[in-house]
């Protein structure tokens, strides 16, 4: 299949990238980056999580994030949630997408949401219902989609069966989520291969952690099957609370630089993109984990 000619890329860093940070980053930091990441060009970024601030203390002051923000009319700012609470909190400051998030292992569902993978998409129906009631877009995730810290691999054949129920339950883009990073191209293909037995391609989004070095090479698996969404973290920012080792998603950076290089439009401008990961990095007091930025801070 010839590449997509345009790529959406769908920015995690403020949830994704920022959720496991260990020192609470200040309220007026959060909303400076993703002010930034929108500014860059990104059409979709997601800002944070209405999820148990004891499980995810990071994300305790999402609902300021969201009020704090300059939201941009043609961006969209999808926060996560988990079950009618955090739809709630989520319709309470205005959201106009969220996200559910389940999982193709038993074990790691139990363990990020506390519930087996029926219970939890039980405990999304309600929310599809209140999303459809109230205009709001939902996006799913499936996590785990080639690997479990828990239980090692996973059946391409569960993940197909828990995306297409997300799917027919209405989310409209479907991410599959290599949570530990562990896939490598040819298993990556086999997992897509499996899921658009169920979900048309269009639907689909990759949404890859980098912990082996193998998130870019998968990218370009997904983008040979004909994905043309992709998530990415500014500076590869990122891990799991509940998911040890897994290190950032790929850094955004370097996506862009690679689907510019393929000559794929992503709308997104890298200097500015590469300001807001430097940003984000110096506040956290590190360098950017993307080889794009500190190749171009080099120079
Ligand atoms: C799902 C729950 C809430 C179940 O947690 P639970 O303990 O089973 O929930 P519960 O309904 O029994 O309630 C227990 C307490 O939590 C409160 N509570 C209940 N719900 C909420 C809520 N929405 N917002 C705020 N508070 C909430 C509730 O009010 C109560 O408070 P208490 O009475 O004890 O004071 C919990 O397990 C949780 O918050 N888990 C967090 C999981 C998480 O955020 N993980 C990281 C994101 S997923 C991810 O990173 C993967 C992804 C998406 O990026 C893709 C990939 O890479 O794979």
């Amino acid at each position: 299949m010839p590449f997509p000619k345009k790529v959406k890329i769908v920015e995690v860093g403020p949830r994704d990238g920022l959720q496991n940070e260990k020192q609470i980053v200040p309220l007026a930091t959060k909303v400076e980056l993703v002010d930034r990441l929108s500014k860059a060009g990104l059409s979709v970024v997601e800002a944070g999580s209405f999820v148990s601030p004891k499980w995810v203390p990071q994300m305790a002051d999402s609902d300021k994030v969201m009020q704090q923000i300059h939201r941009l009319e043609d961006v969209s700012y999808p926060v996560l949630t988990p079950n009618m609470k955090g739809f709630e909190a989520a319709m309470a400051i205005g959201a106009k997408e969220v996200a559910i998030f389940g999982a193709a292992s038993e074990s790691f569902s139990q363990k990020n949401i506390n519930c087996s993978i029926e219970e939890s998409l039980a405990r999304f129906e309600p929310i599809m219902e209140a999303a459809k009631e109230n205009n709001v877009r939902v996006r799913g995730y499936v996590s785990c989609v080639v690997g479990c810290p828990y239980e090692g691999a996973i059946d391409p054949e569960k993940v197909a069966e828990v995306a297409a129920r997300l799917y027919n339950m209405g989310c409209y883009e479907i991410s599959l989520g290599d949570t530990v990073g562990v896939g490598t191209p040819e298993k990556v293909k086999d997992m897509i291969t499996a899921v658009v037995q169920d979900v048309p391609v269009g639907k689909l989004a990759g949404h890859f952690h980098d912990t082996y070095g193998q998130a870019l090479a998968n990218i370009y698996a997904a983008l040979e099957l004909g994905v043309h969404v992709i998530d990415s973290s500014v500076a590869g920012l990122g891990g799991c609370p509940y998911a040890k080792g897994a290190s950032g998603n790929v850094a955004t950076e370097d996506v862009v630089y690679m689907l510019n290089g393929l000559g794929i439009e992503t709308g997104v401008d890298l200097v500015k993109l590469c300001e807001a990961g430097r940003f984000i990095s110096q506040s956290l007091g590190r360098v950017p984990a993307s080889k794009v930025s500190l190749a171009l801070s080099a120079q």
